[in-house]
């Protein structure tokens, strides 16, 4: 018996859509893995009744039949599904640096981003990296189809998730097909600034380029009170606020002294609207680890 701890991760950061991403301090899934002779899947925590065990549904099953690794696989999530989180990610990145190490593959982190991919596109029809890789190899990831670059930024953050529902299959059928030069333009230059302040563990230059105008207005609509939110944490002192992944979570960079009244801003923002919510005061994080 293996037990493996993936972090959940907050994809996209606003300017970096489909390619950045972070590993996120807390929260985490754990997940305990036996050799079988068949893939079994069981499921408790947070929103456990809304995830399959069936291993052609859920996100451990395609990566247990990608690495030929049949398995008991418990998973105790502790990211709610369809938050934004990568929730489904997680347990995906578990699953395969679990059963690359029960059945000794010998398979690198980042050679197992793709076949913990295989997962995602079970659940959101594409097999994005950019939950995957950060859940497997921790700190800021760059996930490309060359392969994925990776950094150990440390950033205080505030992840503030309602209690609204946004599958990420239905928050990638609003994304616009298109995109103006002009925007093209912006979204480099965020993106730059946002990797540079990465690189420098400044939360101003990270804050800064997570600002975005193609993906994330079209997708603001799914999330009632995001405005309202995201104002309240700049207002609170949040360098930047954008929506995690495909949300509904609203996602702040911030100093460190400032996280705690931004957390209490943020949850009372969507209170004002009627909206429950909990909040984690994290930061970026490491890895999966095996215990
Ligand atoms: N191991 C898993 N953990 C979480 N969700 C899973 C898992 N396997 C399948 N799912 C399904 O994936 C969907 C949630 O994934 P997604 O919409 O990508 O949300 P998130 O943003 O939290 O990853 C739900 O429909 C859920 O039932
Ligand atoms: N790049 C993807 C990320 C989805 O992240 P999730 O945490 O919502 O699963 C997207 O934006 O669709």
């Amino acid at each position: 018996m293996l037990t493996v701890r993936a972090p959940a991760t907050s994809a996209n950061l606003g300017s970096g859509f489909d390619v950045f991403g972070v590993a996120l301090e807390r929260p985490a899934d754990v997940v305990r893995l036996k050799k079988a002779d068949r893939v079994t899947i069981e499921v408790t925590g947070a929103g456990s009744q809304y995830i399959p065990e069936d291993p052609n549904k859920n996100t451990v099953g395609a990566v247990a039949e990608a690495l030929d690794a049949p398995a008991h696989i418990q998973i105790d999530k502790g990211v709610r599904p369809a938050s934004g989180l990568g929730s489904s990610a997680a347990s995906a990145a578990a699953a395969a640096v679990g059963l690359n190490e029960l059945y000794d593959r010998g398979y690198s982190r980042e050679e197992l981003v793709p076949i913990a991919a295989k997962g995602e596109a079970v659940v959101s029809g594409d097999a994005h990296d950019d939950n995957v890789a950060p859940s497997i190899m921790g700190g800021f990831t760059i996930a490309t189809e060359k392969g994925v670059t990776q950094v150990d930024a440390d950033i205080p953050l505030v992840a503030c998730l309602p209690d609204i529902v946004v599958s990420t299959r239905d928050a990638r059928n609003v994304v616009p097909e298109t995109a103006r030069v002009d925007q093209m333009v912006e979204t480099v230059g965020n993106a730059a600034a946002l990797t540079t302040g990465m690189h420098r563990d400044d939360p101003e230059l990270v804050g800064q380029g997570m600002h975005d105008t193609v993906v994330t207005p079209a997708r603001a609509k799914l999330i009632d009170g995001y405005e309202q939110v995201r104002e309240a944490a700049l207002a609170a002192g949040a360098t930047g606020v954008t929506i995690s992944g495909a949300g509904p979570t609203v996602i702040a960079a911030c100093a460190e002294e400032d996280r705690r009244k931004i957390a209490s801003t943020m949850l009372d923002a969507f209170g004002e609207r009627g909206v429950d919510a909990r909040v984690y005061q994290t930061r970026i994080g490491r890895g999966a680890e095996v215990f």
